[in-house]
């Protein structure tokens, strides 16, 4: 029987899946990892952890599963989007990957500005220029690590790497590649104009192919240490979100799901191109051939959570431990008994400064309100409410270019909590879908590996005959009235600090 392995490279872990030609999972292992913060508002990974990360999840999955290694037919990749990884001329990684949370490049941004108007950046890129992107991150090294800079023979994107480690070509996807911020996103190829504008060679970038397309088979000495067939094939994938499109079927025009994971998108799927004003959401190639997606949504979605878990909540792992439970089931317990409103108490989740709507980098998060009543699960609640309410601005921006969703499907790890997916349905008014595959990414990559190993028709059908809902979280009007006081004043908030952060951001130290 024929059998597919599907890799989400995420921020918090690498995990991948196998699933036979009926689309069941059949073995799946996961592999975390460090996010470093050398200084405020800067984010890197370690390349390196990437790689063990996946070849030994391979080696897991392949082991677990207990097939033959020529049943295995192929490979799809899918990552975190934007972080650069620079190689050297044997291949290897040029220091730590700058990733996409990192937020240092606001000085590149601008320059971006000044070279090109901004309605070119639109008309290529379909974006607005984005301290997050990878552009302004190579022109950041360029500008201060000019000695990595020189070295550098090949630019790729986390997913990208792995693909290099596997099989040795140098390549991308369209989706994946759109977030790079020199992709014509339209024609989907790269744009000569921006590179040249931005004095980027194109010969370090990869070649850009649609996401189910072949880009090369494992080599023999990565097949011998994974347990692979050095047949097997590796298809160009997508990126995380494009990807778990497809793992959630949001396939077809109009449909959209959340993912909440380290970051958190509203995605929508669709079928021909359309210019955003002003750039306020994020237009990007899908992964199905002659489609297109918007995104938007806060940077630190479950990293809000997990940063206030690992900072104040390390008496939780003791009373899990206790009451053999998962510390999240534990702290959603706890956030369910807090009302609506967490007391009056409202949380900025831009931890990380601030991407769709208010594409602010030195914005930062804040606790507005606190009162001596306040106990920790408060805070804890406030923060699951900032990164919704953050998630409900970008299901409004879409409202207000027409498209109105109705059901909306949800994967990512922060997806699993039912007071979550309570919250989302109030602030949406709209259903949430929850689905009976939860892998998102790696369920969409399995699907484009399927599919270019011809076990699969095409996308849609692969998704119409496995991607099943699940339970239904209808919206509760009562609640979505209570959440519309806070929301109105959380959106406040963002407006009357915006000036006083970014003077916080440049105290010269
Ligand atoms: N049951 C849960 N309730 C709330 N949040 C959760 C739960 N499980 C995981 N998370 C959050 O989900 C995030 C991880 O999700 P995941 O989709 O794996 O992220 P990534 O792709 O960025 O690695 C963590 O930051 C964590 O805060
Ligand atoms: O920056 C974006 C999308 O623009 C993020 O969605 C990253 O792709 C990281 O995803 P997660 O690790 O949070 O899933």
């Amino acid at each position: 029987m024929p059998y597919l392995i599907g890799i989400d490279l995420g921020t918090s872990a690498t995990k991948t899946i196998m699933i036979d030609e009926n689309g069941a999972i059949v073995a799946s292992a996961l592999q975390q990892y460090p996010m470093y913060q050398p200084q405020n508002g800067w984010a890197e990974q370690d390349p390196s952890d990437w790689k063990d990360a996946v070849l030994k999840t391979i080696k897991e999955v392949v082991e677990q599963a207990g097939v033959e290694k020529e049943e295995i037919l192929g490979i799809g990749l899918s990552g975190q989007m934007h972080g650069l990884v620079m190689l050297d001329e044997k291949n290897e990684p040029i220091g730590k990957s700058i990733i996409w949370c990192d937020q240092r490049t606001e000085k590149q941004v601008k320059e971006m500005h000044e070279i090109l108007p901004l309605s070119k950046w639109l008309q290529i890129t379909a974006n607005p220029p984005l301290a997050a992107w990878t552009a302004a991150k190579i022109l950041w090294t360029r500008d201060n690590e000019p000695e990595k800079y020189q070295v550098c023979r090949h630019i790729l994107l986390p997913k990208d790497y792995i693909r290099q480690v596997l099989t040795g070509e140098f390549a991308t996807d369209v989706s994946d590649a759109s977030g790079m911020q020199l992709l014509d996103v339209k024609n989907r190829c790269w744009s000569d104009e921006i590179l040249n504008a931005l004095h980027i060679d194109k010969n370090l970038l990869g070649t850009v192919h649609e996401s189910q397309e072949i880009t090369g088979t494992v080599k023999k000495e990565i097949a011998d240490i994974c347990g692979l067939s050095d047949k097997t094939i590796v298809v160009a994938g997508a990126s995380d979100n494009a990807s778990a499109a497809i793992g959630t079927g949001v396939v077809n025009d109009g449909e959209a799901f959340t993912t909440i994971g380290t970051s958190a998108i509203v995605y929508t799927h669709l079928d021909s191109y359309k210019e955003i004003p002003e750039g306020s959401l994020h237009i990007c190639c899908c992964a199905v051939p002659g489609c297109w997606h918007t995104m938007g949504g806060p940077q630190s979605a479950g990293l809000s959570l997990e940063w206030f878990k690992n900072n104040f909540c390390t008496d939780y792992d003791v009373e899990a431990e206790e009451r053999e439970m998962d510390v999240y089931s534990l702290m959603n317990e706890k956030i369910d008994r807090v009302p609506i409103g967490s007391d009056k108490l409202i949380f900025l989740p831009f931890l990380m400064g601030e991407r769709t709507p208010h594409m602010d980098p030195k914005y930062r998060g804040a606790f507005l309100g606190l009162n001596a009543v306040h106990k920790k699960e408060n805070l804890l609640r406030a923060v699951m409410e900032g990164v919704s309410y953050s998630l409900a601005d970008c299901n409004n921006i879409l409202k207000s270019i027409g498209t109105v969703v109705n059901s909306m499907r949800v994967c990512g790890g922060g997806s699993k909590s039912p007071v979550w997916q309570k919250i989302m349905a109030a602030l949406y008014d709209c259903d949430i879908k929850t689905l009976k595959q939860e892998e998102g990414p790696a369920y969409g990559a399995c699907i484009l590996a399927g599919v270019a190993a011809g076990v699969f028709e095409n996308i849609q059908k692969a998704c119409e005959e496995f991607v099943k809902e699940d339970k239904t979280i209808y919206c509760n009007r009562n609640d979505m009235e209570k959440y519309k006081k806070y929301h109105k004043l959380y959106d406040r908030f963002y407006e009357a600090l915006k000036d006083e952060f970014g003077l916080l951001a440049d105290i010269d130290e």
